[in-house]
């Protein structure tokens, strides 16, 4: 990890700069599958799932059968941990439902909202590298207590060709309808503009590396809707010497071996911290079975020395981290002054793994600097409000004067004619 010390704060955006592939490159390529995908359906699905994954593909649509029988082969162990967690996220998640509150604005115009599920969602559950069948718990809790119709699932074949059984135990726990083995760009190009096998969706949810988060980021321009941008993990460490360096360690590791491209951040104000972290990181590096991609992805990584806290604060919000490791005395001076983040990590006994699988937060979360404007996957993401009005006769011989203002200044007559042919009305009626 790169070493920096009191960086100029006019530097710091070129300091935090994420590890991107160049995106002009991916945007034609992006383009050309979805192109395919229209016009040839699953064929060019199974085409580009050869290209990318090295797999021959007969059916896209995994069956009920195929479905029942991944439960026999997980461990009881692993059944029994997947059913906490699922309990744990569905508590937090079901915590999360808003009452319907009508509020009077103005004497006699009372107005509302009501929250109603998007019909048909389409959740992707990373695959490339590691089955993240923690994800289908994430993506697929909420989407079940919001009552979205039809939930449909795509992740990418493993090196077997075959769909982990762990993600096919989890899909039919949470009761997603139907799960295609398929991933990367052809997935969401697949979940976006429907094909033989696969149900175009109104919504598409999920985690993915550059090329997942680069298709959704282009179907969001063509009408249909997506969480967020939720690419290559992340986290920023913040510590002082209240914190654990093997811990801080253990944490940036966790996140640096999901891929390559991850990026992993320790800010501190304590000199003495940078070499011990350095010395913990090496060390654990080398047990890692994914060592390999953990180093990668140190590559990108840095360890950035500033003078205070409060730099160490304006520093993280400039970032916008997927996920903020808090480990310092004046935590309640951190909480206070976060404007960015998309997951938060309180004290030295606080993992941030225990958010990717079981404390019940969700870890599907903004990445590459949108923490600054989307918030993570929650249960109001599967639904949308619709809101209503209704006004009293009375309510629209007080309102009614205000709005024939407003309208008439906009130049706006046939506006202003709906308001005053009642009010003309009503007037009559109370004359008469
Ligand atoms: N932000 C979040 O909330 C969050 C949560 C979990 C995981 N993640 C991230 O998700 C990612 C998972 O990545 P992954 O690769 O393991 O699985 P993935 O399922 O996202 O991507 C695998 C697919 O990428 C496609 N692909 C691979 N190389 C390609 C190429 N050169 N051109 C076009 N397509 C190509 C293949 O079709 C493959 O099936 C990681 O980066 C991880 O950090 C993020
Ligand atoms: N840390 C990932 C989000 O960036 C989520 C995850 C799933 N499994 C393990 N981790
Ligand atoms: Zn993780």
């Amino acid at each position: 990890m790169q070493v920096i010390k009191y960086p100029d704060k006019k530097d710091w955006k070129a300091i935090l700069s994420r590890p991107l592939i160049d995106n002009d490159d991916l945007e034609d390529v992006v383009n050309q599958i979805f192109n395919e995908i229209k016009t040839g359906g699953d064929k060019a699905l199974k085409k580009y799932t050869w290209q990318f994954d090295k797999i021959k593909i007969d059916k896209l649509e995994i069956t009920q059968k195929e479905i029942d029988k991944a439960e026999e082969l997980l461990s009881s162990e692993l059944k029994d941990a997947l059913l906490v967690a699922a309990n744990n996220i569905k508590k937090f998640h079901a915590a999360q439902f808003q009452k319907t509150e009508v509020i009077e604005t103005t004497k006699g115009v009372e107005c509302w909202r009501k929250a109603t599920p998007i019909e048909r969602v389409g959740l992707y559950v990373p695959g490339g590298s590691a089955p993240l069948f923690s994800t289908v718990l994430m993506l697929g809790i909420p989407a079940k207590l919001a009552a979205c119709k039809e939930i449909v699932l795509c992740t990418p074949p493993g090196k077997d060709g075959k769909i982990d059984p762990a993600i096919l135990y989890a899909s039919k726990l949470v009761g997603v309808d139907k799960v295609f083995c398929v991933g990367g760009i052809q997935a969401i190009g697949a979940m976006a503009f429907g094909t033989e096998s696969i149900p175009n969706v109104y919504k598409i949810f999920g985690p993915g590396n550059q090329f997942v988060t680069a298709a959704k980021q282009r179907v969001s321009k063509l009408g249909v809707a997506i969480d967020m941008p939720a690419g290559p993990s992340e986290v920023l460490v913040l510590a002082d010497e209240s914190a654990n360096p093997e811990f801080i360690a253990s944490d940036l590791l966790s996140q640096a071996e999901h891929g390559a491209d991850s990026q992993v951040i320790f800010v501190t104000w304590e000199e003495f911290l940078v070499k011990e972290v350095q010395f913990a990181v090496d060390r654990q590096l080398n047990k890692l079975s994914r060592k390999e991609i953990a180093e990668q992805a140190l590559q990108n990584s840095k360890i950035i020395l500033v003078s205070s806290l409060d730099e160490a604060l304006d520093l993280s919000n400039e970032y916008g981290p997927e996920h903020l490791i808090i480990s310092v005395k004046d935590e309640g001076k951190c909480v206070d002054n976060i404007l960015n983040a998309g997951s938060v990590f309180l004290g030295n006994y606080t993992p941030e793994s225990a958010g990717d699988y079981a404390s019940g937060t969700n870890h599907t979360l903004p990445t590459n600097g949108f923490a600054k404007s989307f918030s993570g996957v929650c249960l109001e993401s599967f639904m949308k409000s619709i809101s209503f009005q209704k006004i009293s006769e009375k309510g629209l011989l007080e309102l009614g004067p205000v709005i024939e203002v407003m309208a008439k200044a906009e130049q706006l007559d046939a506006h202003c004619n709906a308001v005053s042919v009642r009010l003309q009305k009503l007037r009559e009626e109370v004359k008469g």
